[in-house]
């Protein structure tokens, strides 16, 4: 057999029905036709090649995404794309681009930060692409810090403009997309001055090239920031430092939602808090959690695909050799990743909703669930980016050799993907403002009833006393012993932190000092959050030929892996005994063989298209090692015997007459 007809196989063995689970994943009928119609469309347009990206230098890789993206915004309007479509459009055009930061960060910084007369003015602008922007937050000396930015905008009431500066270099602007050469406008974030007094750090828009010929603006000095980790990926994008040299733009540039300085220099505070102020940043992490789930259900296709064609030992009397999707170690390794993509699918959905409701809130000004809404969002960010970039490096490995190549479509979706552990706020940093949330959660336990997402923490005090009741492998199928288990963990985590940072002098002392733990403590709240969300959606209407039944064998997975990876935990805070967590392990044994007859079919749910994959090891049809071997010979190494240089530097040392103590 060849690999076309083991995937052939495998699909035969299918124990639900693929197209409703293509929906399941997609969130509606609607969302799967938009999405798989772009798709394809991206698919089927020659411009939007890849294959040969790998070969191409910084300049071209450049230029070839600026081409990618001019014909990608020529669709959007001789289509009449929606915003919806157009999104799509660019997540499976698959190249990072300025326009990311444009649709991303730009826009909605201006819709979040800017009052009415200022959206008025320059959402349509961006919107129709007659100015270009990024979001240029982070300098050379500050990401994290946001309050320690040194970019300084100093009032000038005589001329009713602000100054915008870079006094030192560590005050650089460095980092945003699109900045060294596409962009003409951006959102500097910079710290407020009126009369000598600092306001804290508020956004401007500066432009930064002439809209006639894009060369910068007088005192404005622009520039890319160098190559970027991997090769085809970020370095098609022009992440660029800028500074400026007492850079004048108009007061009504300052984004005013949060505070406004009037033209007589009155600083004043609108009854909107200050954290408005970050509000693009929590917008994009909601969509770094949805991002998340879509590059982990790719390496997960390639890898399972791959896997169920390859074969290494067991042969017998010259039979075929076992499929290594068959080895229980493979099986361990991948199937938590595929639960993991479905997981995180969920989580974002149920995410995105969180989110459109703050939103409607913060219209209204309504802020009382924006502390929540942060916390779940950093939380989120830090725990999907962190378990995908790993799953993906998983998947390389699970791969053998040949995942080691640029064909496999691995090494570039690693490199690609591992910058979102860091951007929009490092995991870590992250995680320590969940950790804020929950110890102001549970020292108030005694005033006031968590809500939403920290409900659970309101038993805290029932928690920390009961004991698993699990007794055989089969309770741990039950969703409520298994919430009750994370809930458990996670309540004594973050009491266990709250009671030991009471021993310290001061709370900031205490909390620098358990900072670890705090961060551990978090990671639980935001796991019992990703299982609970799995869990509910299964208590919802599934359709389909053994779609739901599917879905449980794989939330299941995700939980009792989690539980397993994470036992020390469990263990330590003494919910669980030996025994329980042994059980826990058996069952996900068993679990693991409910998912093998499944497995391509699960991948096949994700509907991703081959140009999407950009893989030969993941391909629909399976035939891997025809493909692979036809890619290796495109090599430019491959275009004559004699490779330049074998004349000059080989041959020489070949036919060098050695003195005979050197033989
Ligand atoms: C097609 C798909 C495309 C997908 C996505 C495209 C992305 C493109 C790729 C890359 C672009 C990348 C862009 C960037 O990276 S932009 C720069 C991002 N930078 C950061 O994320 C910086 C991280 N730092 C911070 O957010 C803050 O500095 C901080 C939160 C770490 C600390 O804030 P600070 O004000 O200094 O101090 P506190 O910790 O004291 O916080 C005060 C108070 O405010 C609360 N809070 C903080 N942040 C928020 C928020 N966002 N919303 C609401 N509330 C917030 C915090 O919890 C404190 O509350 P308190 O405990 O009650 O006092
Ligand atoms: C590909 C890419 C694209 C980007 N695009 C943009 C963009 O468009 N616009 C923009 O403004 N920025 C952008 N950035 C910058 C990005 O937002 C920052 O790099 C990010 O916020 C992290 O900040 P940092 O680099 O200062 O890291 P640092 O904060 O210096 O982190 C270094 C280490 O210090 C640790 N650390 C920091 N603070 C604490 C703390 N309080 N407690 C414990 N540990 C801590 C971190 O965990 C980390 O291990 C981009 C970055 C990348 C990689």
């Amino acid at each position: 057999m060849e690999g076309v007809d083991y995937l052939r196989d495998e699909r035969s063995k299918a124990q639900f029905d693929v197209e409703t689970m293509k929906v399941a994943w997609a969130g509606s009928p609607e969302a799967f036709l938009v999405c798989d119609r772009m798709a394809k469309l991206v698919a089927n347009d020659p411009v939007f090649e890849k294959f040969s990206k790998p070969m191409l230098g910084r300049k071209e890789l450049f230029k070839n995404t600026l081409r990618k993206t001019a014909h990608a915004w020529k669709l959007v309007n001789d289509l009449h794309l929606t915003e919806e479509e157009a999104k799509w459009l660019r997540h499976y055009i698959d190249e990072p681009s300025y326009t990311d930061l444009q649709w991303e960060m730009f826009v909605p910084a201006l819709e979040g930060q800017g009052t009415e007369e200022q959206k008025k003015k320059w959402v349509p602008l961006a919107k129709t692409m007659q100015i270009i922007g990024t979001y240029a937050q982070t300098e050379l000396g500050h990401g994290s810090n946001v309050q320690g930015l040194e970019t300084t905008a100093t009032f000038d009431r005589q001329s009713d403009e602000f100054v915008i500066h870079s006094p030192t270099l560590t005050s650089s602007k460095w980092w945003p997309g699109g900045l060294a050469k596409v962009t003409t406008h951006a959102i500097v974030y910079a710290r407020l001055i009126i009369d000598g007094h600092f306001y804290g750090v508020h956004g401007f828009i500066v432009q930064l090239r002439s809209l006639e010929d894009h060369s910068p603006l007088p005192g404005i000095t622009l520039g890319d920031i160098g190559m970027k980790f991997g090769h085809g990926t970020y370095n098609t994008m022009d992440n660029g430092v800028a500074r400026f040299d007492r850079v004048r733009i108009p007061r009504d540039q300052m984004l005013m939602r949060v505070s406004q300085v009037t033209k007589e220099g009155k600083y004043m505070k609108s009854n909107v808090p200050r954290q408005l102020g970050y509000a693009t940043m929590v917008s994009v992490r909601q969509t770094i959690v949805s991002d998340a789930s879509k590059a982990l259900s790719r390496a997960v296709c390639i890898a399972t695909r791959y896997s169920a064609i390859r074969r290494q030992f067991g042969s017998r009397d010259g039979g075929p050799e076992t499929q290594v999707l068959d080895y229980k170690t493979q099986q361990s390794r991948l199937f938590p990743l595929v639960a993991s993509a479905f997981a995180f699918r969920f989580a974002s959905d149920w995410l995105k909703l969180l989110y459109t409701d703050v939103k409607q809130r913060l219209e209204v000004n309504d802020f009382s669930t924006l502390p929540e809404v942060h916390a779940c969002t950093a939380g989120f960010k830090s725990l999907t980016t962190a378990a995908t970039a790993e799953g993906i490096e998983e998947c390389r490995k699970l791969c053998g050799g040949h995942g080691y190549l640029i064909s496999s479509g691995l090494p570039e979706l690693f490199a690609f993907y591992v910058p979102a552990c860091t951007y929009e706020g490092e995991n870590v940093v992250m995680l320590l403002q969940v950790a804020r949330f929950l110890v102001k959660t549970v020292s108030d336990l005694g005033n006031k009833q968590p809500v939403g997402t920290a409900a659970y923490l309101g038993r805290a005090s029932l928690l920390v006393q009961k004991n698993c009741v699990v007794q055989t492998a089969e309770d741990w199928l039950n969703p409520i012993a298994i919430l009750e288990a994370f809930e458990a963990r996670a309540a004594r985590m973050a009491v266990g932190c709250c009671q030991r940072l009471a021993e310290f002098k001061s709370p900031e002392e205490g909390f620098a000092e358990l900072s670890s733990d705090l961060a551990e403590a978090s990671l639980a709240h935001c796991q019992v959050i990703v299982v609970s969300t799995f869990i509910r959606r299964l208590q919802q209407d599934i359709p389909g030929r053994g779609v739901k039944q599917a879905l449980e064998v794989l939330c299941n997975v995700y939980a009792l892996f989690l539980l397993h990876k994470h036992q020390g935990d469990f263990l330590a805070t003494g919910y669980l005994t030996p025994k329980q967590a042994s059980l826990a392990n058996d069952q996900l044994r068993t679990l693991y063989s409910k998912v093998r007859p499944n497995a391509i079919a699960l991948v096949d749910s994700f509907n991703h298209t081959d140009h999407y994959l950009s893989s030969v090891l993941g391909r629909y049809d399976g035939n891997v090692y025809p493909k692979l071997y036809e890619a290796a010979l495109k090599d430019p190494l491959n275009d004559s015997d004699i490779a330049d240089g074998i004349h000059q530097y080989v041959q020489p040392i070949l036919k060098q007459k050695l003195h005979s103590s050197k033989l």
